[in-house]
């Protein structure tokens, strides 16, 4: 089966236009203010309109509250919730039952010991997201989104419970050897098709889809 794509961090049409054309499964839009990805809810809702349909759209969070939630849900479509902070299985299962949207969890590794939580997502999420974890020494790191990878041997071979995307450090040149290592079905990217910090380059998305369409 193909493997599956998607564009994080999204904040302009020039990047929404060459996620589109390049088949890309889904796009991501960030409310996190202290990303330099991040979106207002305006400009969110006129990229989200613009999205054909096939191109699905997620909005990403880190802790959010639900006033936040509502605001951003009464006006931007949105088809998955991408949750990246420190949320507990139980507030995953709160997010999931109160706005009605199915829910992917990002989960952090830097060792084999942060699988383990997996047991406790796997039931209250539709989705999980396995990205990098920052170490406590990064300057400056965000809650994702930091062009970091982590050891993809710690997913060989593995099975999970529910759907699931690779993610972290991921870009056009290193993405064979990722999906070949991990067995990911799908893959998630955001600082590996920019230019600068949250400055996406529409001609590196068109190749990481380029390629990714290939394997
Ligand atoms: O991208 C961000 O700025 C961000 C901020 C806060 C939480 C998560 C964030 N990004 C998460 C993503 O979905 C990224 O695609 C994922 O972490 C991989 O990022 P990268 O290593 O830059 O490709």
């Amino acid at each position: 089966m193909a493997l599956e794509s998607k564009i994080c961090g999204v904040s302009d049409r020039a990047a929404l236009a060459a996620a589109a054309r390049g088949g890309a499964r889904w796009v991501g839009f960030v409310f996190f203010p202290p990303s330099p990805r991040a979106v207002t809810v305006e400009q969110a809702a006129s990229l989200a309109g613009e999205a054909p349909p096939g191109l699905g759209r997620v909005g990403l969070f880190v802790d959010p509250d639900d006033a936040l939630l509502e605001r951003v849900l009464a006006a931007v479509p949105l088809e998955l919730l991408q949750l990246h902070g420190d949320e507990p299985p139980k507030r995953v299962a709160e997010i999931r039952g109160r706005f009605g949207r199915p829910v992917m969890k990002a989960i952090k590794v830097a060792r084999r010991e942060d699988l383990e939580v997996v047991e406790a997502y796997a039931p209250v999420a539709d989705r999980l997201l396995f990205d990098a974890k920052a170490p406590k020494s990064m300057a400056g790191a965000l809650p994702g989104g930091n062009a970091l990878s982590f050891d993809w041997t710690l997913l060989a071979g593995r099975r999970w419970p529910k759907p699931w995307m690779l993610s972290g450090g991921l870009k056009a040149e290193n993405l064979e050897e990722a999906v070949t290592i991990s067995g990911a079905p799908a893959v998630d990217v955001s600082s590996g098709v920019e230019s600068a910090p949250g400055v996406k380059d529409p001609a590196r998305i068109a190749a990481f889809l380029e390629l990714a369409r290939s394997l």
